[in-house]
């Protein structure tokens, strides 16, 4: 494993985004390609061409694709205590913090006699993709399903490639973290085939409203897709490859921020992961901890394949590292540094940030309770993580009095007469020629 520190400072500004770039960027036109004749397929064949797909992807000869009932207890039931009860404490840290992030409606009086509210409905259908392409996902389960759960969708559909292609059986972990979150509309499928039966429905699987969860770069790309079309879903965001950037100085520890560094690139081969250090000792240590761990790796050839692509870069300041950071918009940053409160006020882009020595990414990636699924490739710049409001649409509702009427209705009238569209300043004038007609009936009546 060669591994190269790249001086910030001797770089030009071309030179310094060609570092920062994403690794996949280059084969997106045949991936868009692959992906929208894999979403046509699914338009046109339906359940065949999920078949086909299984077959060729997966490695499954014939899908049941829905999950029995008999079939998810019986798994239920093969698993540990142990797991059972890890599952049930990151399931409860996960509820506590979506829980407390129930939206508020709201009901304002603008002006007298006009009253607006802005109310909140949870999504009646939701699709869940969970992944499982390299490594089956209990814990997405939970960070997709705790917050269906709470908003209170009426259908919650999990989608899951399988994990045992000669049995065709999902995850027992995930099937259990679906049971803790009231989800038994289970399939097993999984890639843009996957995505397009949820966006457009097939003869088994039905049509929902919104596609969450993360993916690899087909599940990715068919999200983008579907979303695009306005028969197709919603979609939370594109929530890629994993990646992380640390931020470590003298006083980190090499074996911790390698560790750091090698639980996001054991992810999968398009991982990204970046240090970014003014510590060149720092940098130095920590590459030969990252030889180290990663030999003792059972997905240690994932994990090399993804370290190709890292980034390891000397910065003179830690205010140039928090610029770099920036820059390069991370899915999740870690911090370990003598001043970790004064730099996390110059961080801007990031979408879930871990603060100090003994806040590894797997905490949020399991148990701590905040979401893992979120945006990559550099949209933590214009997209959240998931939260509970991702569940919800928002919609509003007012009502004026004929006194309201009165007071608001010429304003309104300038405005439409101002843009030319007397239709709109017609629906004000002829109800204020009826206020001013009827007033002034009760008005003769009176006298
Ligand atoms: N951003 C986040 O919030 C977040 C959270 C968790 C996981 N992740 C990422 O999710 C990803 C999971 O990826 P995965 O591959 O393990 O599982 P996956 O479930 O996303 O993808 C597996 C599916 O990909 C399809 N596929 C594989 N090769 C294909 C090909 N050549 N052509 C068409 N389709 C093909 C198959 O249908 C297969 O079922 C990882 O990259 C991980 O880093 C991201
Ligand atoms: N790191 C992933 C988010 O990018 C989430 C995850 C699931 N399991 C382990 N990690």
């Amino acid at each position: 494993m060669q591994f190269q520190i790249s001086n910030w400072q001797q770089l030009d500004q071309t030179a310094q985004q060609a570092l920062l770039e994403r690794p996949l960027q280059q084969e997106s036109d045949s991936l868009k390609q692959t992906v929208k004749d894999i979403i046509r397929a699914v338009r046109t064949e339906g359940d065949a061409a999920l078949q086909r797909f299984s077959r060729d992807f997966d490695k499954l000869q014939s899908n049941p694709l829905r999950l029995s009932e008999q079939q998810q207890q019986s798994l239920i039931v093969s698993l540990s205590d142990e797991l059972k009860t890890a599952i049930q404490i990151a399931y409860r840290n996960i509820r506590t913090f979506h829980a407390a992030q129930l939206p508020q409606n709201i009901r304002i009086e603008t002006q007298p006699g006009v009253v607006c509210e802005l109310n909140y409905s949870a999504l009646d259908q939701v699709g869940l993709y969970v992944p499982g392409g390299s490594a089956p996902l209990p814990s997405t389960v939970l960070m997709l399903g705790v917050p269906a759960q709470l908003a209170g969708c009426r259908r919650v559909v999990l989608v899951t490639p399988p994990g045992q292609p000669e049995a065709g059986d999902i995850a027992a972990e995930i099937v259990y973290a679906a049971s803790l979150c009231g989800i038994t509309e289970i399939y097993t499928l999984g890639g843009a085939q996957a995505v397009a039966a949820l966006a457009y429905g097939t003869e088994t699987i039905g049509k929902v409203d919104k596609i969450f969860g993360p993916g690899n770069r087909f599940v990715t790309e068919a999200k983008q897709q579907v979303s695009q079309d306005a028969r197709g879903a919603a979609i939370d965001m594109p929530a890629g490859p994993s990646e992380v950037l640390v931020i470590a100085d003298d006083n980190a520890n090499p074996v911790f921020v390698a560790a750091d560094l090698l639980s996001q690139a054991e992810h999968g081969p398009d991982s990204q992961v970046v240090l970014v250090s003014p510590s060149e000792a720092l940098l130095v240590n920590t590459i030969s901890e990252l030889k180290r761990q990663t030999a003792l790796l059972p997905r240690a050839e994932i994990a090399k394949k993804a370290l190709s692509n890292s980034r390891l870069i000397l910065t003179p300041d830690l205010a140039t590292a928090a610029l770099v950071s920036n820059q390069y918009a991370p899915e999740h940053l870690i911090i370990q540094t003598a001043d970790d409160q004064g730099l996390l006020r110059k961080l801007t882009n990031a979408a879930s940030i871990f603060v100090g020595p003994y806040t590894p990414e797997s905490a949020g990636d399991y148990a701590s309770g905040t979401n893992h699924v979120l945006p990559t490739y550099g949209y933590s710049r214009n997209h959240s993580s998931l939260s509970l409001a991702d569940f919800y649409r928002r919609y509003t509702v007012q009502s004026l009095t004929a006194d309201g009427m009165r007071d608001l209705g010429p304003t309104i009238v300038k405005l439409a007469k101002a843009e030319g569209l007397d239709a709109h300043a017609n629906a004000v004038s002829f109800r204020l020629a009826e206020l001013e007609l009827s007033a002034k009936i009760s008005e003769e009546n009176r006298s």
